[in-house]
């Protein structure tokens, strides 16, 4: 504290110069997030603060953002135990955890006054380092991490830089296999780039020029020697080999979705925000999951359709690339910032037949004339983005840590008590609320809910048995949303059950359209409540606008939470297994009439859309007549 003390008072005699711009992004994103996590606000991602078009240096900034955010608790404990933060009145208390974390373990600290600030307390930060290692139990920063059970950075590898990082799970927090790079093929704008294959074609050039890059930076010994003459008969057969398996890996470079036909799937970490495709709007940088929903509407170019939540845009603009931009896109949303963002995706990626309309969509009559011809509606609303969690790596933030340590403290507490029901013993409580009273509740909820569900699917299992007619069960839907809410963070839980009302209430307004033959209700969300809550509670409404559940993607493998009849229609994906991040897909369509024709939209559905669109425009013009 003296040396810093002195240090401090010759900087008074000194301008104050700033912190080098990497520290100062790094210290800039660290602080909104921390910020927004520990008011659980559901804030800008790690990547879109570090990555951001105006970042310079973003792999720097990217990479010294997520060590800090791991260690945050033990930069703030040495913080606070040298007083380094509350010294010095120009660093504030990011800054600081950045600068301490780049000390100790990243990079010299050379450029400017506040770096310097922070070496001039190196030994009395070495020596709080040490006290809090001894304090843990920890040898050193990672054995300090393993004991929080954190550190894994989901397949971050170098996210957005450097061409064809494999990343890498590197610990509890994400799954072993990173997500591949996905782009959509924007058919309004790729023609001249030779449509999806054309656009592949380009991007395995591009990526081969930067591994090719490296390799030369990264070998010159062996391309000297090659150029010398000096290869063995051994090595020239090698590297036939090699050149065999190098064709096959380019072509494994960049392939096209096996369900979605405009999707690529380029390396994870692909970098692309520069690339002239994606500035000309060719390519869309969207992942798999959120390039589902469109499909899964399938509007039929001439279709008339509404975007309730449009912005920014994305799932709009794939709208009208289905829809080859002939018939009319109603874009809503009530954000003005991010409508202006919806407009600039629309001008970029050359989607004319978009209307975007600043106006909340609960707000707009759907029976007005000037929706009559409504055909398809897709619902994306507002959602806690639980799903994008391993994207946005929000399991480096201390409130996941917390959860994570939660969980894992519940799982070993019910272990310990199986294997005590195993050997015959009887709880030490004997009936009162334990220590962990909180834990044991949770359970009992879980339990119960679960007990719940079994009791509803046997019910429903009886009624089949015996011809009764099938009515969905709400409340193993209720039971099970009680159960994820009770192992939520109050917080959360509230936060979860309030955009559940929303999307309810938006849900239940979609399916108000008159001509109305296919809805799309779609979430990033991986909760029940906004899922298969949602959409079992719209059931009786959407059976009443004759409208019914339908499997936009039969051959996808994962499926909603069995909780009623029809769920196994509903679509989910899975951040950990699925290559996207998790999401969830309803389609609601107009039930068929006997006899009736081909309807509307192509896709993969189940089922035609026959009747649809007849049925549809009788509705149609009964609104009219009655509005007019
Ligand atoms: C999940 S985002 C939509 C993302 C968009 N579908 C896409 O793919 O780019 C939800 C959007 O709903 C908007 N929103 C929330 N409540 C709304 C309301 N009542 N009416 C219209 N828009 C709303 C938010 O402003 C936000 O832009």
């Amino acid at each position: 504290m003296a040396a810093l003390r002195q240090h401090h008072h010759q900087q008074q005699q000194h301008q104050w110069a700033p912190v080098s711009q990497v520290h100062q992004q790094a210290a800039h994103a660290v602080g909104r997030l921390l910020e927004a996590d520990a008011s659980r606000r559901h804030g800008a991602s790690l990547k879109s603060l570090t990555l951001a078009p105006h970042v310079v240096a973003k792999k720097a900034t990217y990479a010294v953002t997520c060590q800090v955010l791991k260690f945050s608790r033990l930069l703030e404990q040495l913080d606070a135990a040298v007083g380094l933060s509350a010294v010095q009145p120009k660093l504030n208390k990011y800054t600081t955890m950045v600068l301490i974390y780049d000390l100790l373990r990243g990079q010299a600290l050379r450029k400017g006054q506040a770096e310097r600030a922070v070496l001039a307390a190196e030994a009395e930060l070495r020596g709080a380092l040490d006290s809090a290692l001894q304090e843990a139990g920890a040898k050193d920063m990672d054995g300090w991490l393993a004991k929080q059970g954190g550190g894994g950075e989901g397949g971050s590898g170098a996210a957005g830089q450097g061409g064809a990082s494999s990343g890498g799970g590197g610990g509890s927090g994400g799954p072993d296999v990173p997500h591949p790079r996905w782009v959509r093929v924007n058919g309004l704008r790729a023609a001249a780039a030779g449509g999806v294959e054309g656009v592949a074609a380009q991007l395995r050039d591009h990526l081969q020029a930067i591994k090719k890059g490296k390799a030369e930076s990264t070998a010159p010994a062996e391309a000297a020697a090659t150029k010398k003459g000096k290869k063995s008969k051994a090595a020239a057969a090698d590297e036939e080999d090699t050149d065999k398996d190098t064709t096959q890996q380019e072509a494994d470079l960049v392939q096209v979705d096996a369900l979605l036909p405009d999707l690529l799937a380029l390396p994870p970490g692909t970098a692309l925000h520069d690339h002239p495709l994606v500035a000309s709007g060719a390519v869309v940088l969207q992942s798999k999951a959120s390039c589902m929903p469109a499909h899964a509407l399938s509007p039929a170019p001439g279709w008339t359709v509404v975007d309730c939540c449009a912005a920014p845009g994305n799932k709009t603009t794939h709208l009208a690339a289905l829809m080859r931009n002939k018939g009319r896109v109603f874009a809503f949303d009530k954000d003005p910032k991010r409508l202006a963002r919806l407009k600039a995706n629309a001008e970029r990626t050359g989607a004319s037949i978009i209307q975007a309309r600043l106006q909340d969509f609960l707000s707009i009559d759907p029976t007005d004339p000037e929706f009559s011809q409504v055909r398809g509606v897709l619902l994306d609303p507002s959602c806690s983005g639980s799903g994008t969690t391993f994207t946005r790596l929000d399991n480096l933030l201390p409130s996941h840590a917390a959860a994570a340590a939660r969980h894992r403290a519940r799982s070993s507490a019910s272990q310990a008590r199986a294997a005590a029901a195993g050997a015959g013993a009887t709880s030490p409580a004997g009936g009162k609320r334990s220590a962990q009273g909180d834990e044991e509740e949770a359970e009992e909820v879980e339990a119960d809910a679960q007990q719940q569900q079994q009791q509803q699917q046997q019910q429903q299992q009886q009624e089949t048995a015996a011809g009764q007619p099938q009515v969905p069960s709400i409340a193993a839907v209720e039971a099970a949303v009680a159960a994820e809410a009770a192992g939520l963070e109050p917080e959360t839980a509230a936060r979860v059950a309030q955009l559940a009302r929303f999307q309810a209430s938006a849900l239940s307004h979609a399916l108000r359209f008159p001509a109305l033959e296919r809805l799309v209700y779609s979430t990033c969300s991986v909760h029940v409540a906004e899922n298969e809550g949602v959409v079992a509670g719209a059931l009786a409404a959407a059976a009443e606008a004759g409208m019914e559940l339908a499997d936009p993607f039969p051959a996808w493998h994962r499926r909603g939470l069995p909780l009623f009849p029809g769920a196994e229609k509903l679509v989910r994906t899975d951040a950990y297994l699925d290559g996207t991040d998790g999401f969830f897909v309803a389609v609601f369509q107009r039930k068929q009439q006997a006899g009736g024709g081909g309807g509307g939209g192509g896709g993969q559905q189940d089922t035609q859309q026959g009747g649809a669109a007849s049925a549809g425009k009788g509705k149609a013009k009964r609104a009219k007549k009655k509005s007019s």
